[in-house]
């Protein structure tokens, strides 16, 4: 029989993209892709839409070689239990928990992802108001853009998309109405499934106005979610190429608001391909897990 006992854990949100954040420096928890969809269960469990596992980069065979320019590790999971190569509103939340733990203090710091090592910047916080005061900024690296036509179908509609890899996969369709991604309940069929061997991310794209753009994502791994970071710089990525605004060509960045369920994220690409994200980031509560409960779930 194991021992009963108490796994601390934390809730945030990025954007309303909500995580459960689960602190484990040295990386002695076994977290089972059956023990994160028990975390992430929104009736049985804490809910959200994937877990945060915050590892040292030294003691996680994924990032060991990453350890000497990050000192954390973003061990993502999907609410599903799937691993995910990396997750922009995980970054900017996994990054407010280490401010809060006092890990480090606002200013620059480098998380390492599955997708590589990310630049960060906490903005200085407002007095009295609490961690979920400020803005953080990832660096989010360069934009893939592989060739090749693929389509996004919802019920009898179709539409183009263009396919964006943020280290993770995307397709982004640019569509007449939100509503017309219906329900969102399952994945919405994209092909050729060639395109995406490792499964996808779809975002249903609107304008608002110039250089400003809402958006509905489902994700791979989770469903369709209030936010996605990296779906939200995917679709700022398609929007300047659509609108003639590449900052490689044009050599002047190209700044989008994106518009998500959740909230609002603002994205700039710049000539040299480097795209940075800004937005929120939120601690909500913090726990204990029962290592008794979590064991039945498993059951
Ligand atoms: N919500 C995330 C993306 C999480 C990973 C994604 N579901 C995948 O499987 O690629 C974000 O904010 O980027």
């Amino acid at each position: 029989m194991s021992t009963r006992t108490r796994i601390p854990f934390l809730k945030g949100h990025g954007t309303e993209n909500d995580f459960v954040i689960v602190p484990d420096p040295e990386n002695t928890l076994d977290l089972t892709p059956e023990a994160v969809a028990a975390l992430c269960d929104r009736r049985a469990g804490i809910g959200g839409d994937g877990v945060l596992h915050v590892v040292r980069s030294a003691a996680h065979p994924e990032a060991r070689e990453m350890a000497a320019e990050a000192e954390w590790f973003m061990d993502y999971r999907n609410g599903d239990g799937s691993i995910a190569e990396m997750c922009g509103n995980g970054t900017r939340v996994f990054a407010r928990y280490l401010q809060h733990a006092g890990h480090v203090t606002e200013g620059d710091l480098a998380i390492a992802t599955r997708a590589g090592v990310k630049s960060v910047h906490i903005a200085k916080t407002v007095p009295d108001s609490g961690s979920a005061a400020g803005d953080v900024t990832i660096g989010m690296g360069s934009a893939r853009l592989p060739e090749g036509d693929v389509t996004v179908s919802v019920g009898e509609r179709s539409w183009p998309a263009r396919n964006v890899n943020m280290g993770n996969p995307h397709a982004v369709a640019f569509v007449e109405d939100l509503a017309h991604a219906g329900t969102l309940y399952s994945p919405p069929p994209v092909s050729p499934a060639a395109a995406y061997p490792d499964g996808v991310n779809v975002e249903f794209v609107v304008d608002r106005g110039p250089r400003h753009v809402a958006m509905r994502v489902h994700e791979r791994g989770s469903g369709e979610t209030r936010s996605c970071g990296t779906g939200a710089c995917a679709v700022a990525v398609a929007a300047a190429r659509r609108d003639g605004a590449d900052p490689a060509v044009t050599g002047t960045p190209a700044t989008y608001t994106v518009d998500v369920p959740g909230g609002r994220l603002v994205i700039t690409e710049r000539p040299d391909g480097e795209i940075e994200m800004t937005g929120p980031a939120v601690i909500v509560a913090e726990g204990e897990i029962d290592s008794e409960w979590l064991e039945n779930a498993l059951r």
